[in-house]
């Protein structure tokens, strides 16, 4: 039978990748693709390598002083790392959202516009932010406080604000890093649910720490652990990759298989 999720575009490939800190290598020979308005979580035990991955997706590592990164990362064919490649536009196609809500100590107005100007835009600005705020499932609640101060928002109203701020520059990509655990059990709800409306228009690649969620969220998931190599520090690898309902329901290797049921990590 024709896999629906595997038979997609690809968007982001991941080929060969190892991500050093130093002489300390972090991630190890990592294979993933990540097909076109799927969602896909990385999940796995602290230290073995989700974040490090995640933030090589749109260049982040490269303001980490000593990250480097073997292999090759393509986002629609183009190499990431070629010396031609602006990360500056890469950030701009594949967007980030953090753990802590950060939004700017300016408007909610200017906090989504703010990204808005630095990317050159110069149509309507009204329209984009109110789409943009509607997008992120924040509009009913700040179209009457628009020029009151982001940080006055609520935990949960700041992440779907950063969220805002991602998508009013149309990403292709949009990265989260555990993007709910900050956030209380009902705001976590909603940006599980906006997660599910933005995989019309957006391809997401999520890291979680709840299991749950990523069940809950993703089409695929990535199940990465962590072993100790030669001379005793502990790099990360990718153990499975597959369909959400295969890495929960009947995984392939059995440490996935003792991970999910919480024997180990
Ligand atoms: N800036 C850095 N400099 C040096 N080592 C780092 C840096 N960031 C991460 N590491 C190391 O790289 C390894 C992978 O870390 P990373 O944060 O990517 O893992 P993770 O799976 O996301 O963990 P967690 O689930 O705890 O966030 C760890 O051993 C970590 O200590």
């Amino acid at each position: 039978m024709a896999n629906t999720h595997t038979d997609r575009e690809i968007v982001i490939k991941t080929d060969n990748v190892s991500i050093f800190y130093g002489a300390f290598q972090a991630v190890r020979n990592v294979f993933l693709d990540i097909p076109k308005n799927n969602v896909v979580s990385f999940i796995g035990p602290s230290g073995c390598g989700k974040s490090t991955l995640l933030r090589c997706y749109n260049r982040l590592n490269d303001l980490i002083p000593n990250a480097k990164v073997q292999g090759e990362i393509t986002y629609r064919g183009t190499n990431l790392y070629d010396s031609k490649v602006d990360p500056v536009e890469v950030r701009r196609r594949i967007g980030m959202v953090f753990q802590q809500p950060n939004p700017f100590p300016k408007s909610i107005y200017d906090n989504v516009a703010f990204g808005l100007k630095i990317a050159g835009f110069t149509g309507n600005f009204d329209e984009r932010v109110e789409q943009s705020l509607r997008k992120a499932a924040l509009w009913e609640e700040v179209k009457d406080k628009l020029q009151q101060s982001g940080l006055s928002l609520s935990g949960g109203q700041q992440q779907r604000l950063c969220i805002a701020r991602t998508i009013a520059v149309e990403p292709e990509v949009i990265l989260m890093d555990e993007p709910c655990s900050a956030l209380d059990p009902i705001s976590t709800v909603q940006i599980e649910n906006l997660i599910h409306e933005l995989k019309d228009r957006f391809t997401i690649i999520i890291v979680t720490h709840n299991m749950q969620q990523a069940a809950r969220v993703s089409d695929k998931t990535a199940f990465f652990n962590a072993e100790a190599g030669e001379g005793g520090s502990r790099f990360g690898y990718l153990v499975e990759y597959d369909d959400t309902r295969t890495i929960f329901g009947s995984p392939k290797e059995e440490r996935t298989q003792e991970y999910i049921s919480g024997r180990f990590g």
